[in-house]
């Protein structure tokens, strides 16, 4: 089957290599030339394990091509995948504009009978809205389908996400439609959900409104940890070995950030609040992840002591999370902000990355970025900060304090070697 995907970011260029390597043509054509450009040549401008290599070889074998052309390839192809950003809006509800503009296109261009799949995060009611765009537009109903399909992937393991899914959500007015999806991932096991496009589009932005819960639930629980002396990750340990529970996204931390989570708990909120439905639950998951780094930061204080002047703070970590180059809505860089406006000297390292950040000093290394430092962030969980040789980080700092900001460090190990080691929820 011939594939047009629309957006070449961390969703669109995943799923275009992996329906490539299914088997299928796939067109992947972004409005942004360079990137197109660069894309043609073999660079690909994002960080994700294995997706350069799948790239590489469904380039060469001629089932992905990349092209600026998006319209000639929305129109060649019989099946269009949408996969563009759906940012935050001023007012927290899903910014549509690049939608709608694919929208506007797609209108020119519809000529032969088409499928077109949602695979952006999109708020509900969002497939009925293109319907009736398109047909304002002149487009007749009979030359398309118009099929919600979420994405569930997560940066840093896109391609094993979605190689081996947990389950693929297919939203479709009739059952035709929605078999034609189906049938695209034929070469994937896995279970498939067939329902309506709103009940789709409403279970995308559910788990992530759960999986968000989660954690800043886990985050709630470390502070009476912390006022127990107790050790969160047994507690987290103990709680996940119930079934219905479940160990994962109990890791607490500094608190959730990335693409997705932050805005999708906004737009969802946004959503029910068009239809006078209030989130409760989804205001406070909000509220405690945006003090989660406040408390960190007065743990910090309080054992810094009043004077901030040439106090130097080495942080580690700067994407949201470890294996990516992603850093929107980081709470590693958040948390960079906090310290340089409370008058500490910040430098920083991250494996992949250096944005410019007012008065945070970039290191090209982690233990330049120790040097005479006071104290010690991690703030994302980089395997290579947990391999470090901690016995040079202490020799080369002029304090003790070390905050595991993820919990990924062992704290006797690190005690061990002389620091006064503090993590999120740990005694
Ligand atoms: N990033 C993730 O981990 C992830 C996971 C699941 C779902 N999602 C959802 O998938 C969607 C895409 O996310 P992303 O992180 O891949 O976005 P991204 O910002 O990385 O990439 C979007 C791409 O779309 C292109 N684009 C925008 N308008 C266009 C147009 N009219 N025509 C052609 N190209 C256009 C942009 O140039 C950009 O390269 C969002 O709705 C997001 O919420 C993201
Ligand atoms: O136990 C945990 C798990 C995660 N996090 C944090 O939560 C954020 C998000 O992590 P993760 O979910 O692994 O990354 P994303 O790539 O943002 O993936 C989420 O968002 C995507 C976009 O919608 C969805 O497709 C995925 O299913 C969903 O997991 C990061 O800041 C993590 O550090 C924690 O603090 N504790």
């Amino acid at each position: 089957m011939n594939i047009c995907v629309v957006g070449a970011g961390y969703v669109g260029l995943t799923t275009a290599a992996v329906l490539a390597d299914i088997g299928h043509i796939v067109y992947c054509t972004d409005r942004d030339t360079a990137r197109i450009s660069s894309l043609k040549e073999g660079i690909v401008p994002i960080y994700e394990p294995g997706l350069t290599e799948m790239i590489a070889k469904n380039q060469a074998e001629e089932r992905l091509f990349f092209a600026a052309n998006v319209k000639r390839h929305m129109m060649n192809c019989p099946v269009v995948v949408v996969a563009v950003g759906t940012p935050s809006a001023k007012n927290g509800s899903a910014d549509m504009k690049y939608i709608l503009s694919v929208v506007q296109d797609l209108s020119l261009v519809i000529r032969s009978p088409k499928t077109i799949i949602i695979k952006s995060t999109v708020p509900p009611g969002t497939a009925d809205r293109i319907d009736a765009l398109l047909q304002e537009y002149g487009v007749s109903q009979a030359l398309y389908e118009l099929v919600s399909n979420p994405e569930f992937l997560r940066e840093g393991s896109a391609i094993e996400d979605t190689v081996h899914p947990d389950r693929i959500v297919i939203g479709a007015a009739n059952e035709e439609a929605a078999l034609i999806v189906k049938d695209l991932y034929q070469a994937i096991e896995t279970r498939f959900l067939l329902t309506q496009r709103i009940e789709a589009e409403l279970i995308k932005y559910a788990s992530n409104a759960f999986l968000a819960t989660k954690i800043s639930f886990i985050n709630e629980i470390s502070r009476i940890c912390e006022a127990y002396h107790a050790d969160i990750t047994e507690v987290a340990q103990g709680i996940g070995m119930d079934n219905r529970i479940g160990p994962k996204f109990l890791q607490a931390g500094l608190g959730y950030g990335g693409s997705c989570f932050p805005k999708d708990v906004n737009a969802l909120n946004y959503a029910a609040s068009t239809k006078q439905v209030k989130m409760e639950l989804l205001q406070a998951v909000k509220k405690i992840n945006r003090s989660q780094l406040g408390v960190y930061l007065n743990k910090l204080n309080h054992k810094l002591g009043e004077k901030r002047e040439n106090i130097r703070i080495a942080v580690w970590g700067a994407t949201f999370k470890e294996n990516t180059d992603d850093t929107r809505y980081s709470q590693a860089i958040a948390f960079m902000k906090l310290l340089t406006k409370q008058g500490y000297q910040v430098y920083a390292y991250d494996p992949l990355v250096s944005p410019p950040i007012p008065s945070v000093v970039w290191c090209s290394d982690k233990y330049e970025a120790v040097k005479e430092a006071d104290a010690l962030v991690i703030a994302t969980g980089w395997p290579e900060f947990m391999e470090a040789d901690f016995h040079r980080v202490k020799l080369l700092m002029k304090r003790n304090l070390l905050l595991d900001g993820r919990n990924c460090l062992d704290k006797k190990t690190m005690e061990a070697h002389g620091f006064e080691c503090f993590g999120v929820g740990r005694p």
